[in-house]
């Protein structure tokens, strides 16, 4: 399976022999921009933009300069081994993508989520789908062919409407719920507030909610005759601030397995686990709630050890395939890349999806052969040193 990873390189260097160039970029910085330069202002500034002065988003990417990887020779390490065990599945590779909430209106033609699912499928990297999309997940389930996916919950205050929406997950075939924690509220973002660009607000990425029987039972109007009354209830729905006694109900909610987003105290850990979730997803949503906090990166150290033998999903600032062997030395499970996917998208929609998630295993794959490391069971603490300056 590892030499697919790394072979994308010599894919590369062979089609240049016939003239032929990748036709979309190598790095997340020239990802980045490049999508910048393709996407509408707002939808790019929403995606781009974070908590405060964005100290917190910088700090996550960087914090992965604070470690370097050692190297080990004698090794011969030609055959790579990337695949992971998560949850009772065999993965090809620990990458996933992370849930992003504005997929649908990211991609050229309006329907990122169905793009993006066909990413996963292509990839055999799970996605992750958002409550927010454009298309409903009865329609993006489906476009995951083979690979699994989690159903992303933002738990509204109705509980028969969460209620609901997981139902739906299950039915739809999708493997795991994973419950975010941190978003009850909409954090600070300067960006959006300074030209009051909030994409919900105006009715995008809500047809989950407005395809919803629960949803639409709370209306006085049905949705298409009074789709900005919709739009409020939405509003007044959306953020539940959920405390430690909603856990058992969570719990109560689905037999798939339970992962909490958002994770980084290890005493938020613990009692995770005593609340009988199955897995923990350390996050800081990449700097988009809360400014001045610990880059992600820091945090999971200390996570990954009060979780124990649960798994831990990681994201937060992975911007390359060094920084996903980092995270997996450091004890993730498996790690979540976030904005620089939604750039491929906005770029070649599913070719580009599928583009960035190549690369980044790729030299994933290339750093664990070159620095001896060919099995994730190699990749442990001791494989890193702080970097000292
Ligand atoms: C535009 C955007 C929308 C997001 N929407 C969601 C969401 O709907 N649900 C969620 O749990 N996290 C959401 N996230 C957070 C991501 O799942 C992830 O935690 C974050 O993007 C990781 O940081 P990175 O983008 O720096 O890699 C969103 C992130 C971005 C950039
Ligand atoms: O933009 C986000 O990061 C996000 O997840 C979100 C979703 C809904 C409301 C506010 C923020």
């Amino acid at each position: 399976m590892s030499e697919a990873f790394g072979g994308y390189q010599n894919e590369i260097y062979f089609e240049g022999l016939g003239g032929v160039v990748p036709k979309y970029p190598m790095t997340a910085a020239e990802l980045a921009s490049r999508a910048e330069a393709a996407m509408p202002p707002s939808v790019w500034s929403y995606v781009a933009g974070g908590a405060g002065d964005e100290r917190t988003q910088d700090a996550n990417a960087r914090a992965f300069d604070g470690w370097g990887l050692v190297p080990r020779m004698f090794v011969g390490a030609v055959e790579r081994d990337l695949s992971v065990d998560l949850f009772g599945m065999h993965l090809p590779s620990p990458l996933f993508m992370a849930p992003v909430g504005v997929l649908g209106i990211c991609a050229q033609d309006g329907h990122g989520d169905l793009a993006t699912a066909r990413a996963a499928a292509r990839t055999g990297a799970p996605m992750v789908a958002s409550t927010l999309s454009v298309d409903p997940l009865e329609q993006v389930a489906p476009e995951l062919g083979d690979t699994p996916g989690f159903f992303q919950l933002y738990t509204p205050t109705d509980r028969d409407l969460a209620a609901s929406l997981v139902r739906r997950a299950e039915a739809a075939g999708f493997r795991g719920i994973v419950v975010t924690l941190d978003t009850w509220i909409t954090g600070w973002r300067p960006r959006d507030l300074a030209t009051s660009n909030f994409p919900q607000l105006r009715g995008h990425c809500l047809a989950n909610y407005f395809s919803d029987p629960v949803f639409r039972g709370l209306l006085d109007a049905p949705v298409e005759e009074d789709p900005g009354a919709a739009i409020l209830r939405w509003v007044s729905v959306f953020g539940n601030p959920l405390t430690w006694d909603d856990l058992p109900w969570l719990r109560s909610l689905t037999e798939l397995p339970l992962i909490v987003k958002g994770l980084q105290h290890p005493d938020d850990v613990r009692r995770a686990k005593d609340g009988g979730v199955d897995g923990i997803y350390c996050s800081n949503h990449g700097g988009r709630q809360a400014n001045g906090g610990l880059p992600a990166l820091d945090a999971l150290p200390a996570v990954v050890d009060a979780a124990g033998e649960l798994p831990v999903l990681f994201d937060s600032g992975v911007r390359s395939g060094a920084d996903v062997v980092k995270a997996l030395a450091l004890g993730a499970t498996a790690v979540g890349v976030g904005r620089p996917y939604v750039h491929g998208l906005a770029l070649g929609g599913t070719d580009g999806v599928v583009h960035v998630l190549r690369t980044l295993l790729a030299e994933a794959d290339l750093i664990m052969a070159v620095d001896g490391y060919p099995t994730l069971g190699d990749l442990t603490p001791d494989a890193l040193r702080r970097v000292l300056r």
